[in-house]
């Protein structure tokens, strides 16, 4: 009797040249089981059911076998008594085994869909700190194919195990009753079946993280692809991306076999195990039980091992999945980028501005802002330049919190200096005062309507029509199908940039932000557009960062980025008036 194989979930081997899978640490599975404290009725009648069906089935074989015994002895058909026996527990042999299957697939789709939120939970926890350091494929492999292959271990392994435990214990116990002398000839088998799983569990476990990490490989290389098909196409690279998912795709397939191999082996093994026993147990018996009890012993100890293997296989099994349950508990356990203050402070009441107080931050080589100071006031609009790569961008996550500054304060500041730190604010606060848009802030699948409530779903009808008027989005709406109830696409692919840039902006402003940081908005618009969403801008404290220098004009003040701090401030006119920072940024882009 052996075990339900699943296949496993697709994954490729490593990359061409990337090293093998390290095994994973053993607890990563269990390090998952308190997911299963939320379900822990569900999880005890799995478990009875389970127990149920086992302890059926053992009953079964050995009733049918000493009734086949007693039969051929005594040459007569079975009593009325023991067929309705055996008809009873073939029906609640079969009972139990629908009851189980239904309930244990039932708490394995429920953990994995709590599993799946968690994952995303420490995605959004994380963000964009975890993103830069993995690629997308790769996260959504972990949000769904590994907590996906997880489901063998819910649904079959956990309950399955503790009642097999039961069933061998009980059984051993009668083995016992009838003939001591059987113990010795199951309990050794019953203990290399378990030892099997010990002794290949590291090997099984590199095993999986290589099918794992190949997965996660092919997944991120599937998505790069689907996302860049125009550059491909457009750069006559196509083919060759195609050669390469067609490798890693092989890769997974060899990473996939090598999983099945091994399992087909240790299934032999097992299989060999418990032949050998049921000879011992044979052999025994016929020296030292009578009649149909010869038989029965056997269906008894058949009964009591094969659980037993079962459970072998579902930790051979289990043991490969450990990698996929490292992934799955490295994401929900992912730290938070910014931690909620304890007891978060009020953002003060009126026009707000911001500050920066000497930021250091660096994303773990050297230092990207290093003492960085930047004021500006409530209704202050502020352009901030230098060159690529200066740390432009980084200031705006910074405004936004999406990491918090190694060195430095960022401050929110009231017009009469009442100031409070960005970390002593609560989330929902920060995020209802600050609105950061970038310069391909993306769009959801979802109607027009549906994208310009993105943070702000009660916005009522009116707002949405003002908003829209100011940033030209009624003119997009004019031009679709259905206005603003025309699906977008997905990124808003059916837009152009300019169009999306004035979704954006317009599902900004929806939010009446307090704080506004525009980090190359504008820059897909042409001078016109550019200038008439700038008009549009609320009398609000605004960063806008910006390349095109009709765009850093319209500022009130200029701030020059350079190694890290604000090398330069002041008016386009004082700025331009003599040669210095401003004129070099100048400069370059002229040339560029
Ligand atoms: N998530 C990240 N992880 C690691 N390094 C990063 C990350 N984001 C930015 N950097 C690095 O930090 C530096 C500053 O990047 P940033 O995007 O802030 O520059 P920028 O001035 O906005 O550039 P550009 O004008 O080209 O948009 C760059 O060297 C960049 O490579």
């Amino acid at each position: 009797m052996t075990m339900d194989h699943r296949t496993t979930e697709p994954g490729a081997a490593p990359g061409p040249g990337s090293p093998a899978s390290p095994s994973p640490e053993r607890g990563s599975l269990r390090a998952l089981l308190p997911v299963l404290g939320a379900h822990r009725s569900m999880t005890v009648r799995t478990f009875v059911a389970a127990l149920a069906g086992q302890t059926a089935l053992a009953a079964l074989v050995v009733l049918a076998a000493h009734t086949v015994g007693t039969a051929v002895m005594t040459r007569a058909a079975p009593g009325t008594g023991t067929v309705l026996a055996l008809v009873a527990l073939v029906l609640v042999r079969a009972a139990t085994t629908w009851w189980e299957m239904d309930l244990s697939h039932d708490l394995a789709y429920r953990v994995l869909a709590e599993l799946r939120v968690r994952v995303f939970d420490g995605l959004a926890r994380s963000a964009p700190l975890r993103i830069g350091g993995r690629r997308s494929g790769d996260l959504a492999s972990a949000a769904l194919a590994d907590v996906e292959a997880l489901e063998f271990f819910y649904a079959h392994a956990v309950a399955q195990l503790l009642a097999t435990t039961a069933v061998f214990g009980a059984g051993t116990v009668v083995l016992a009753d009838l003939e001591p002398w059987l113990l010795p000839a199951v309990l050794p088998m019953a203990a290399a079946l378990m030892l099997g799983p010990l002794l290949e569990g590291r090997d099984r476990a590199a095993l999986g993280a290589r099918t794992r990490s190949a997965a996660a490989e092919l997944s991120a290389r599937a998505v790069e692809t689907v996302d860049g098909l125009p550059e491909l196409l457009a750069f006559g690279a196509f083919d060759r991306r195609r050669a390469d998912l067609r490798g890693y795709g092989r890769l997974l397939g060899a990473a996939q076999r090598a999983e099945q191999t091994r399992e087909a082996r240790s299934a032999a093994v097992r299989d060999i195990l418990v032949v050998i026993s049921l000879v011992a147990v044979v052999a025994v018996s016929a020296h030292t039980l009578e009649g149909a009890w010869v038989p029965a012993a056997v269906a008894l100890a058949l009964g009591v091992l094969a659980p037993v293997a079962d459970s072998a296989a579902a930790l051979g099994q289990a043991a490969c999945l450990r990698a996929a349950a490292a992934r799955v508990g490295a994401a929900v356990r992912a730290p938070r980028g910014a931690p909620e203050p304890r007891s978060p402070r009020p953002v003060p009441d009126g026009p707000l501005g911001f500050r920066l107080s000497g930021v250091r931050f660096g994303y773990g080589g050297g230092p990207v802002l290093d003492g960085l100071d930047l004021l500006v006031r409530p209704g202050e609009t502020v352009a901030l330049v230098g060159a690529s790569g200066a740390g432009k961008s980084t200031c705006a996550h910074l405004l936004a919190r999406f990491w918090d500054p190694a060195d430095g304060r960022v401050e929110l500041l009231a017009g009469d200096g009442r100031s409070v730190d960005l970390r002593q604010v609560a989330e929902s606060e920060l995020r209802a005062a600050v609105a950061v848009v970038g310069q391909d802030a993306p769009l959801f699948h979802g109607t027009l309507r549906e994208n310009l409530r993105l943070g702000t779903p009660a916005a009522s009808d009116a707002d949405l029509v003002a908003v829209a008027a100011l940033t030209g989005v009624d003119r997009i709406a004019d031009g679709l199908p259905q206005g603003f109830a025309t699906m977008l696409g997905e990124r808003g692919s059916t837009l152009s940039g300019g169009q999306r840039a004035r979704v954006a902006l317009a599902r900004a402003l929806i939010a009446r932000p307090r704080v506004l940081v525009l980090d190359e908005t504008t820059s897909n618009l042409d001078g016109l557009g550019d200038a008439e969403l700038l008009a549009a801008l609320p009398d609000c404290a605004t960063l806008i960062i910006a390349h095109r220098a009709a765009t850093i004009r319209r500022a009130d003040r200029i701030a020059v980025l350079e190694d890290g701090r604000v090398a330069q401030e002041g008016t386009w006119a004082e700025l331009t008036a003599v040669p210095g920072p401003f004129t070099r940024v100048l400069d370059r882009e002229q040339r560029g």
